[in-house]
């Protein structure tokens, strides 16, 4: 693992057992906390995807638009939030999803993107990667490309991140933990 990638690491809690028994939760708030590792962050995300001629960024509800609105302001890039079911007013596209704890919908405006743009779908965390396929099918049923999923955190033993890449996606995560 690269110092960076340790670093950042580092910075992540872990909290056992919340929302419920069996879960590790991986909080990313003392991350946001810390002003100099939350920079370096951004500046890496920005340094990653400068050159890869995006459109958008698809940022998952909810602290999926904590990383995804910066990097999209930074990048001079259109910020599409896919946003939990119930909360966009216009038309929408919806699709349903299996959590690691629960399950739920998540939805995008039918005009969210031009045919053919190049989406870069954002989120904090990847864990059974419901959520990122979920969005990821959005994006691709409004006739836009998806061309990296990307997250802060991944789960790898909760099979998401293969899910994704067997699914056709490039995914990209700054750094792993084991286990739940
Ligand atoms: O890979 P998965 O199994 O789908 O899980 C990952 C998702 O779960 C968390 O969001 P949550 O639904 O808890 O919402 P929040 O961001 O509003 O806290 C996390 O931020 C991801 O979006
Ligand atoms: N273990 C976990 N920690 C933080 N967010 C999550 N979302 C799904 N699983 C999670």
């Amino acid at each position: 693992m690269s110092a960076y990638s340790q670093e950042i690491r580092e910075a992540i809690r872990t909290v056992p057992n919340w929302p419920e028994p069996g879960v590790m939760f991986r909080d990313i708030m003392p991350l946001l906390q810390r002003r100099d590792i939350f920079r370096k962050l951004i500046d890496s995300f920005v340094h990653r995807y400068q050159n890869m001629q995006l459109d958008a960024v698809a940022a998952i509800d909810a602290r999926g638009f904590i990383l995804g609105a910066p990097l999209a302001y930074e990048l001079g890039l259109s910020l599409v939030p896919v946003r939990k079911k119930g909360k966009l007013p216009f038309d929408t596209v919806t699709q349903e999803y299996d959590l690691e704890y629960g399950s739920a919908s998540i939805e995008l405006h039918t005009d969210a993107f031009a045919a053919g743009d190049r989406v870069l779908v954002m989120d904090d965390l990847i864990a059974t990667g419901g959520t990122m396929l979920a969005a990821c099918e959005l994006v691709r049923q409004l006739q836009a490309e998806v061309v990296e999923v990307s997250a802060i955190i991944d789960l790898p033993d909760l099979g998401g991140s293969d899910k994704l890449r067997a699914a056709g996606f490039d995914v990209y995560a700054v750094c792993e933990f084991d286990g739940h």
